[in-house]
């Protein structure tokens, strides 16, 4: 069987967010963000993690992940989030399922992780996590607004599960063609492979903003 690796991009710097460290650093009830992503991957299925960090970190980051429950490999990431997993990729045997995740997910449930990993394994080329909106929506145009059909809208999650191969061949062409997205389905799709959605969760939610940080401290502490 394939293993299951996880890549967990932990390079960004976490601008909204303000803290003093850069984000996948910063600690919910004495534990990172980044710990705790990769505590939650592993207790969801994966077997080793590519761990994505910033330039000049990687002692600090390898301090943090020291009690890792599965083997860790520190790659240097980019500036930007797409190039980031590009880098992690690279470290990623081609013949593994491959999840990519971002650190500032640590509250990722278990079943999530498991479905997607499932879901590859099943044959899936690019699945990710997705939930419905809980707000209504408005679409700014023209400085008018116009109301949308919420009722077809998700939102992106992460893990998303892709065999490695599939997914570094897509980055490869994303990067010929100066493609720029945000999440890596995407880049998959652009390249002509369909995308598999599985149910997310609110508990994935990403940790931007000092306010998902006071979220976060209400849920690690109860
Ligand atoms: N150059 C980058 C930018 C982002 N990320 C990662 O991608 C995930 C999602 O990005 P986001 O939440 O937007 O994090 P930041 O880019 O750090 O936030 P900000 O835009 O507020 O600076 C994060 O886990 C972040 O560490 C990354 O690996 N490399
Ligand atoms: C990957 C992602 O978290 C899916 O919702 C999202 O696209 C990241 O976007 P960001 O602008 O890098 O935060």
């Amino acid at each position: 069987m394939k293993p299951a690796v996880a890549l967990v991009a932990a390079a960004g710097s976490g601008t909204r967010l303000g803290a003093p460290v850069v984000k996948a650093l910063v600690e919910v009830a004495g534990r990172t963000l980044v710990a705790r992503s990769v505590d939650a991957l592993a207790r969801g299925g994966v077997d080793e993690a590519v761990v994505v960090v910033p330039a000049g970190l990687e002692r600090a980051f390898a301090d943090a992940l020291a009690d890792a429950p599965v083997s860790v490999r520190l790659v240097t990431g980019g500036a930007e989030r797409q190039e980031s997993v590009e880098r992690g990729l690279a470290a990623v045997p081609a013949d593994a399922i491959v999840l990519v995740h971002d650190a500032a997910r640590p509250f990722v449930p278990v079943d999530v992780v498991a479905s997607v990993i499932d879901a590859v394994r099943g044959g899936a080329v690019a699945v990710t996590p997705v939930i419905a909106l809980a707000d209504s929506v408005r679409m700014m145009q023209d400085g008018a607004s116009t109301v949308v059909d919420r009722s077809a809208l998700r939102a992106v999650q992460t893990p998303q599960g892709f065999d490695a191969g599939v997914l570094r061949a897509s980055h490869r062409a994303a990067v010929q063609a100066r493609r720029v997205v945000t999440d890596d389905v995407s880049v998959c799709e652009a390249a002509g492979h369909p995308v598999t959605l599985v149910a997310g969760s609110r508990r994935s939610f990403k940790i931007t903003d000092p306010f998902d940080l006071e979220i976060a401290e209400a849920i690690a502490g109860g």
